[in-house]
């Protein structure tokens, strides 16, 4: 689905002028594969080059060295670059900065009618994808007329509507407060089993992603570990050095196995309180 070959990537072609000296790339030999219909994680510090992967993953960028195959495709090849962008399609931080129309059916139409859809085909998507996303609004609101976590879901429904085979979140709930964050989580998981899609899913909040297939570590721009979460979790000395925290419930329950308490490493916080609470 996605395989990347040896990525170096600069935002400025590097060169040896003095405004440059120095310059270092975002991404340094980046290689990784992901399965059709993976769910993984790409987990860091700020400025580790998370964001940046993703944007050469659908094309935004292009990268200064080595090649990113997307669908088996090179982004590199402009005659495919069109298709690769329909096909990996991304939600990003702030929702405001992805609306493009004023009502909530025009922004779910507007990728639509640029990619030749007839207008009937549009008019029924639109129903499907608000729908799919649960979005508790008809489609003549006004987007400016929703709370944060409804215009989150917007975006999603607007690239949803595209039928992307791979979506990219990139901090999608990071401006979302807690409950409408569990939200949105609660509507990604729906969409996924009615629409299976490949995931990435970049976030600072592992709680988002324990039950993700396998985690990308970055740090300083290349991949210091991938691998599952139950694997990389154990290993608190590399998951410091990237600057990734796990949730309380997790490195508690490593802990309590630790001191030989026999608790299930498949625990979420809820199950671990209700576990705690029955033990005397
Ligand atoms: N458009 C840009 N032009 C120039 N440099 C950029 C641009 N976007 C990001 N960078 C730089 O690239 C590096 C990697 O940034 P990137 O956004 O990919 O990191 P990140 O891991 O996604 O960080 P965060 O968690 O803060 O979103 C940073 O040093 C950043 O300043």
């Amino acid at each position: 689905m996605i395989d990347i070959r040896d990525v170096t990537f600069y935002y400025y072609e590097p060169d040896e002028s003095e405004a440059n000296a120095g310059h270092r790339p975002v991404l340094s030999n980046v290689s990784l594969s992901i399965e059709p219909g993976e769910f993984v994680a790409f987990l860091g510090r700020n400025g580790s080059g998370k964001s940046s992967l993703s944007r050469l993953l659908n094309g935004i960028e292009l990268p200064t060295q080595g090649t990113v195959l997307t669908l088996g495709r090179m982004t590199a090849n402009r005659n495919d670059l069109q298709d690769i962008r329909r096909a990996v399609q991304i939600v990003f931080q702030n929702p405001e900065n992805q609306q493009v129309g004023i009502t909530v059916g025009e922004d779910i139409a507007f990728g639509l009618s640029n990619i030749g859809w007839p207008q009937e085909d549009i008019t029924r998507r639109i129903t499907w994808a608000i729908e799919l996303v649960g979005l508790d609004a008809d489609e003549d609101r006004p987007v400016t007329h929703l709370s944060g976590g409804e215009k989150q879901k917007l975006a999603l429904a607007a690239v949803l509507a595209l039928s992307p085979r791979c979506l990219i979140l990139d901090e999608a709930t990071s401006m979302l407060d807690p409950a409408a964050r569990r939200q949105f989580i609660e509507t990604l998981n729906k969409v996924r089993k009615e629409y299976p899609v490949t995931l990435i899913y970049i976030t600072h909040h592992l709680e988002e992603v324990m039950d993700a297939d396998r985690w990308f570590l970055f740090q300083g721009g290349k991949i210091a570990a991938a691998g599952t979460p139950a694997e990389l979790e154990l290993d608190s000395a590399l998951l410091k050095e990237c600057g990734v925290e796990l949730p309380y419930y997790r490195q508690l329950a490593i802990q309590l196995r630790g001191h030989g308490v026999p608790v299930s490493a498949k625990l979420n916080g809820e199950e671990l309180r209700g576990l705690l609470c029955k033990s005397d």
